[in-house]
């Protein structure tokens, strides 16, 4: 397959925007210490960063795996769990979900979901990028990086087949 990228969001308008919502975050968890969970694989890089700019005390970082693009650049409609939280690990915390990407929401919606489930004392949902052109259920996004087109992105943590998550720029594939 002959796949091109094409930059969409450089590395430095990156690091403006994760510090941006760093600072949002800042201001809202005044005298808070939040819990911050992240979706694998795609949001590693950016909660790395995240974590990185935000001041507030974090009192614990969380991870776990849903997945629903095993092979495509389409959503299977299918969200597995590859990886769970440890039970009762968010009852009664300020807990912050970080994803990636917000696409067709249906990842999203079913971690939320897994989370409420633990009783946190509140919940909110840190995102990079929302694509709501393909929304298929609808996703409150509390701390947003970039609206993007309806067209698939790789790169700083997101993938196509596993690929390009290294990359430490934003790029549409055209394939
Ligand atoms: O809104 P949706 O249509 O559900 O898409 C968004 C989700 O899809 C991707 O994960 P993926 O299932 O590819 O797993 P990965 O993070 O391991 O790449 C991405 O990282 C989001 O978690
Ligand atoms: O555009 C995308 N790129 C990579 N992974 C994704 N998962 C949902 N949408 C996307
Ligand atoms: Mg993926």
């Amino acid at each position: 397959m002959n796949q091109n990228l094409k930059l969409l969001i450089s590395e430095s308008e990156i690091a403006d925007i994760v510090k941006q919502l760093a600072q949002q975050i800042d201001k809202d968890y005044v005298n808070r210490s939040p819990v911050v969970v992240g979706m694998l694989k795609g949001s590693f890089i950016f909660l790395a960063d995240l974590i990185r700019q935000i001041q507030t005390p974090i009192k614990n970082i969380e991870l776990f795996r849903l997945s629903s693009y095993s092979n495509a650049t389409v959503s299977s409609g299918e969200v597995k769990m590859l990886m769970g939280l440890s039970d009762g690990i968010l009852s009664k915390q300020d807990v912050i979900l970080v994803e990636d990407i917000v696409d067709t929401g249906l990842s999203t919606s079913m971690a939320l979901q897994l989370l409420k489930a633990q009783n946190p004392a509140s919940l909110k949902l840190c995102a990079l990028l929302d694509k709501p052109a393909r929304r298929r259920v609808s996703v409150k996004i509390d701390y947003l990086g970039m609206t993007i087109g309806d067209r698939f992105i790789v790169g700083y943590g997101t993938d196509v087949k596993e690929q390009y998550r290294q990359l430490p720029a934003i790029y549409v594939l055209e394939e």
